[in-house]
């Protein structure tokens, strides 16, 4: 999994004309973590949320999920829920709010939510990858100048 994350941090740098390795010192002594989830059947599940709105808040996520659904990510473009469709043999990444500050805002942590369902349990194990403890999260100098200076300061 980590092998995953590094390289998917290798394409990301690329995509901001970086060299491909410009985030591996930050995973050095990684603090990178497995979570499992459980969510029983809800008999009353308009009245429950299964995880409540929120971003996470590490570099980036590698989501496995069974094929039960529930998880949904909030659209920009007009505020919508969408369900994210489950796909066999198939992780979703998202960007979390690290990336977010260390582009600049050319990438953006996407807000997101699970529903329950009254019928079937869903399991679902998402990898966090997240940097050294005493890691500094600013905007990366080469991707800020004048006309698009650091939105966040340390
Ligand atoms: O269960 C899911 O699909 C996502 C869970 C989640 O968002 C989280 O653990 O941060
Ligand atoms: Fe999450």
């Amino acid at each position: 999994m980590v092998k995953l994350a590094l390289k998917l941090m290798e394409l990301i740098a690329l995509s901001l004309n970086l060299p491909p390795k410009r985030f591996e010192d930050f995973f050095k002594d990684q603090t990178s973590f497995i979570r499992c989830n459980h969510y029983p059947p809800c008999p009353s599940p308009h009245l429950a949320l299964g995880v409540g709105r929120h971003k996470d808040s590490g570099v980036l996520t590698i989501l496995a999920q069974d094929d039960v659904g529930g998880l949904e990510v909030k659209r920009k473009s007009d505020g919508e829920w969408v369900r994210v469709k489950p796909t066999p043999d198939a992780y979703i990444i998202n960007v979390g709010d690290i990336i977010q500050v260390l582009s600049n805002e050319a990438y953006e942590s996407v807000e997101h939510r699970v529903m329950v369902n009254s019928e079937r349990e869903r399991f679902s194990i998402p990898f966090f990858l997240n940097p050294a403890h005493y890691t500094m999260v600013e905007p990366l100098q080469e991707l800020t100048n004048e006309q698009n200076p650091a939105k966040y300061k340390t």
